[in-house]
């Protein structure tokens, strides 16, 4: 579908359920692969990004055996490195949950791998990453650009030690170190230089690595330490969580919309940091209810602007600067510098698209700061291939004004059925 004009709304209530966790879904797919014995995933994430896994896992080798509509997937571990006698080539899309930890996973054990993606995988950085895992012996080749992919990866036996870092860029480079020391012969120590943006995720890591038998320590909050010579263990059977980034959506849709919109899958037990980003509804005045695994939202009054760092959420923050259309004053978004190299230039593309609606937007380097129009104007919002925009620019449908999106199906990266769920409680 080219683009999608949504219908004006006026209210959001109801019962939603969210798929499964993107985050948690390739962590699980891939510790599955290195462990020792078989592993059922339920709940799996089906989206783009979950598939890039599979196919990638597929192709080293690995037994994936998918049912329930994809949702199940039974995978029998290769009890170590994911070792390949020819050389393969990968196409990853543009999933970096699945660039940066498999880059680090094929550099140990034998065989070459190319890896490429998508256009925008190949300006998305992987520099510091790569700088690490050669400290550590690994034998990597930029294809085009010094510090991007694509890269060709000659596996070979990587040692241990002591290895900074660089922490400013994305975490997922620590959770790439993190997932594959185990697999050294050698004990690793793990030093993060700079600031750790996206925080949570990392511990999205370590509780998947504990299910996989694997404890790491930490001697402070920047300083890990694992040992080598492990071998990750199946738990038998794994429930992913739902999505909490996905959540959001329709979260904000119960404080712009009265609600309640009660979410299922994900609350206060989920291991994911989005899982707070209705703590930020609650700060702009709508009342939330949570439970273990549901979180419900509604509102009466009419909300109000935050200042607020929300380095700890970066995907749910771009849901924040939507909901910012509809409240009152000028919501301030704060140290999230690294939407500038996610799927799209995001501090870029938030403050076009929020422009064309009529909201006075300031595009900092790191932060973003948004007063609504009084009312907001017809727009045709452009999505630069980012699931993102498109999700959270359906909200702007609640503005009273005729809202288009353009290639509403490039969510299929992380929530395929975005759209009619949205309708479900929209309609
Ligand atoms: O580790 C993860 O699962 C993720 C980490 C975050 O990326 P950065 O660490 O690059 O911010 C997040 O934006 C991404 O969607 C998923
Ligand atoms: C940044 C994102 O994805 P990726 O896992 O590709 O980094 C995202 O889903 O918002």
């Amino acid at each position: 579908m080219n683009s999608l004009t949504l219908p004006l709304l006026k209210r959001a209530r109801g019962d939603v359920g969210i798929p499964g966790s993107k985050s948690l879904s390739n962590r699980i797919l891939l510790l599955s692969a290195l462990a020792e014995g078989t592993t059922t995933i339920t709940n799996l994430l089906v989206s783009d990004d979950t598939r890039h896994m599979l196919d990638a896992l597929r192709a080293l080798g690995v037994d994936c055996r998918l049912s329930d509509e994809g949702t199940r997937c039974e995978v029998t571990g290769r009890g170590g490195p994911l070792a390949r006698g020819q050389a393969v080539s990968l196409f990853l899309g543009n999933a970096g949950t699945v660039m940066r930890p498999l880059t680090a996973a094929l550099c140990v054990g034998n065989g070459i791998f190319e890896m490429t993606g998508e256009p925008r995988m190949a300006e998305r950085p992987i520099g510091d990453l790569i700088d690490a895992l050669k400290l550590l012996g690994a034998r990597v080749e930029y294809l085009d650009h010094e510090g991007f992919p694509p890269l060709r990866i000659q596996a070979g036996n990587l040692k241990g030690g002591t290895i900074g870092i660089e922490g400013g860029t994305s975490s997922q480079f620590l959770t790439a170190l993190l997932m594959i020391a185990p697999l050294l012969n050698e004990d690793l120590s793990i030093e993060v230089r700079g600031e750790l943006v996206s925080n949570p995720y990392v511990a999205i890591t370590l509780a998947v690595m504990r299910r996989f038998g694997v404890e790491v320590s930490r001697e402070h909050s920047r300083s890990f330490q694992i040992k080598g010579g492990l071998r990750y263990r199946s738990p038998g059977e794994i429930q992913v969580e739902g999505d909490a980034s996905s959540a959001s959506y329709f979260l904000a849709a119960g404080a712009i919309g009265g609600g309640p919109v009660r979410v299922h899958g994900t609350g206060t037990a989920s291991v994911q940091g989005d899982a707070r980003f209705a703590e930020v509804l609650e700060m702009m005045g709508a009342k939330v209810t949570w439970s273990r695994d549901w979180v419900e939202v509604s509102n009466q009054g009419a909300l109000q602007a935050v200042d607020v760092d929300l380095n700890h959420i970066p995907d749910a923050a771009m849901t924040i600067a939507t909901t910012a259309l509809f409240a009152e004053g000028t919501t301030r978004i704060r140290n999230i510098y690294n939407w500038r190299v996610k799927e799209t230039d995001r501090l870029g593309a938030m403050a076009t698209e929020l422009r064309k609606l009529g909201a006075e937007v300031d595009e900092g380097e790191d932060c973003i700061t948004i007063t609504p129009p009084a009312k907001l104007r017809p727009a045709t919002i452009d999505t630069y291939n980012d699931h993102r925009m498109a999700m959270c620019f359906s909200l702007a449908a609640f503005g009273d004004a005729e809202i288009t999106i353009n290639d509403p199906d490039c969510t299929s990266k992380t929530f395929p059925d975005y759209f009619d769920r949205f309708a479900s409680i929209t309609g």
